[in-house]
């Protein structure tokens, strides 16, 4: 369900540039995405994906317009910050992994209570007993339930990916934003995560996936932004964007895309000489 055509979008880019070394690595990016649609921003590596998500998470800026307006709006606001965001936008990211793996001993009911202060580990040590109870809720969620005990350093690329996306939606988010869900995991595990995520769009969570893995596309996501060299090669409905000329055109070569609970994106046979 999408918002109502009065409330503001929940991201929206007006010709946002972000420059790296001098070069674009969004190079006048324009979009909205609205509240409660479940969308992926997909394309190769190097076109910006990253870039994109630490530019919401006010890691990197974006140039100024002349004219003073915004390039860049969170539900309709330009002044935000990282905090307000985080608990708005449930962010899971690589990055955090890592960041996460710096604090040794650090146990996973802390990465998820860490959340509630914007930072890896909690504050206090004394815990409301409220937070206590809906860190438990987001991993029973997350389906990581019986990892709450352990240590963070020593769980699966799996298991930590679970404890990530209970970090993120303990918060009871607007949306999930996901950088590579699936990365580094194996199959089993990866469609076991992704099955997971399907059953919280079906609970109502606003999926906002970003990576290069078309298969990580689950059905309910209904809209697609492809992007090439930080540029937006198409926004739109899924089946019209998910062609094989448009992910040839964005990817750079010729590609075959089938569509399926997890869809495949191969080369082309004549890719292959
Ligand atoms: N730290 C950096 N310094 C300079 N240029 C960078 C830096 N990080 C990325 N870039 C450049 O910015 C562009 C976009 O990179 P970005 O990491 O956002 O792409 P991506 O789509 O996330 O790639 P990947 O799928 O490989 O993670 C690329 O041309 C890249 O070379």
């Amino acid at each position: 369900m999408t918002g109502t055509p009065l409330s503001p979008p929940l991201i929206e880019l007006d010709a946002a540039t972000v420059l790296r070394d001098g070069r674009p690595a969004l190079d006048r990016v324009s979009l909205r995405l609205p509240q409660g649609r479940h969308t992926a921003i997909l394309g190769p590596n190097g076109c910006g994906k990253s870039t994109f998500i630490q530019l919401l998470t006010r890691q990197l800026y974006p140039a100024a317009h002349a004219d003073g307006r915004p390039p860049v709006r969170i539900l309709g606001g330009h002044l935000w910050d990282v905090r307000a965001i985080r608990s708005r936008l449930g962010i899971v990211t690589g990055a955090l992994h890592e960041d996460l793996l710096t604090l040794p001993g650090l146990g996973v009911r802390d990465v998820v209570l860490g959340a509630f202060d914007a930072r890896l580990a909690p504050q206090e040590d004394e815990v409301d007993p409220a937070r206590l109870d809906a860190a438990q809720v987001a991993l029973a969620r997350a389906g990581a339930a019986h990892l709450a005990g352990r240590e963070y350093a020593g769980l699966s690329t799996g298991e930590a990916r679970r404890v990530l996306l209970a970090r993120a939606l303990v918060h009871a988010p607007m949306a999930l934003l996901l950088d590579e869900p699936g990365a580094g995991l194996d199959v089993v595990a990866r469609g076991r995560l992704l099955r997971t995520l399907r059953r919280l769009a079906a609970e109502g969570v606003t999926l906002l996936l970003v990576t290069h893995h078309a298969e990580e596309l689950v059905p309910e996501i209904g809209h697609v932004v492809l992007l090439r060299d930080g540029r937006v090669v198409a926004d739109g409905p899924r089946p019209q964007v998910l062609t094989d000329a448009l992910l040839s055109q964005a990817y750079g070569a010729p590609l075959r895309y089938a569509e399926g609970e997890f869809p495949t994106l191969a080369l082309a046979e004549a890719a292959d000489a």
